[in-house]
């Protein structure tokens, strides 16, 4: 599982750059960042994208507002610091975090295709294929945070995977400091879940957790909207009588339906068949792959090896090129929202 973790030389010479230019910037303040629009909320921040006047760079900025004791402050800033070893193709750049007053402020490389809860809102829903690159990404990025640093992500989901015009997939919001975690998550506010049932019941829970999320993920991504409760068959042939392709931009309310209230949804997960794909418009192997993934029994779900060896994975990780991510991103990011 290892030679996961290798890059191309073509993905070596890109952190390169980026160890470049953030060895050009140095030191974060404040005062040297510039807001220039602001990219979205959700995950208990804000993310700006800034320009670091010293050097000019982008950079996307997340804001954190967090009424602690100073103590506490400073243990998180300390813990964020593990984040400058992060270093890898499918985990988003990390340039530097601070605190001033209640507001700590993350500084991460900027993706200008967004993340894909952004990239959902425009298109109907994204492509077997395209999700066959996501997929490979979020298992090298899972690998990577298990096998380097012993953590596992802890909130996969379509918002913190973030793609680019060169056809990059990178994961970001990775649950690094225990003390931010513990910090927020009182603050939980959100209209849809990820969390694994085992989670949600307050079991002990591991990168299986992710896995489940991931599976989520991707049923989500492949049909269009949040798959719980699941949509009739009757839905699924509607979504997908529009437009097989699904590359027209997203008509009003399409895939919006008046979901259940959170605890509901909560409750469904835990207590309901996991949702799963409709045959007849996906692979068998993209079938079984995310039916793994949502495997309500830890025991029965898929772990992270396993689907490392799995024909979906398989697939889409020997195309070693992103031009088919990258041109599929240029296209989206033509459509007006
Ligand atoms: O360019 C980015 N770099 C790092 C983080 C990031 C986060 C982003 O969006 C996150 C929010 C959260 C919920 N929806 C979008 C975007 Cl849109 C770009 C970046």
């Amino acid at each position: 599982e290892f030679n996961q973790l290798d890059c191309t030389d073509k993905q070596k010479d890109r952190m390169e750059e980026f160890f470049k230019s953030k060895r050009a910037v140095g030191e974060l303040k404040q005062d040297d960042l510039v807001n220039i629009c602001e990219l979205g909320q959700g995950n208990g921040g804000v993310v700006w994208k800034v320009r670091h006047k010293p050097t000019e760079k982008i950079m996307a900025r997340k804001l954190i507002y967090l009424e602690v004791k100073p103590a506490l402050k400073t243990q998180i800033i300390r813990e964020l610091k593990v984040l400058h070893q992060c270093n890898s193709p499918y985990i988003v750049g990390f340039y530097g975090a601070f605190a001033v007053e209640a507001q700590i402020s993350i500084c991460m490389e900027y993706m200008d295709g967004g993340s894909l809860d952004l990239i959902l809102k425009k298109v109907m829903r994204i492509p077997e294929h395209i999700l066959g690159k996501i997929t490979v990404a979020v298992l090298r990025g899972l690998s990577y945070l298990r096998e380097r640093h012993r953590i596992m992500h802890r909130d996969i989901k379509p918002s913190n995977i973030l793609v680019n015009h060169q056809g990059e997939i990178k994961l970001c919001d990775f649950g690094v400091s225990a003390q931010l975690i513990d910090s927020t998550l009182h603050t939980f506010i959100g209209t849809r879940s990820y969390m694994s049932p085992e989670r949600l019941e307050g079991a002990h829970y591991g990168v299986m957790s992710d896995i489940w999320s991931l599976g989520l993920s991707l049923v989500e991504m492949a049909v269009g909207r949040y798959p719980i409760p699941p949509p009739s068959s009757q839905d699924i042939d509607d979504l997908f009588k529009e437009d097989p392709h699904g590359n027209r931009p997203r008509p009003e309310g399409y895939g919006c339906h008046k979901g259940l209230a959170i605890f509901e949804l909560m409750e469904w997960i835990v207590n309901e068949t996991p949702p799963s794909l409709c045959r007849s418009h996906f692979s068998a192997e993209f079938y079984d792959f995310v039916d793994r993934c949502l495997k309500k029994s830890t025991t029965e779900r898929a772990d992270l090896n396993t689907l490392l060896h799995h024909s979906f994975y398989k697939r889409y990780e020997t195309e070693s090129d992103n031009q088919d991510v990258s041109s599929w991103i240029r296209q989206v990011c033509r459509m007006d929202t």
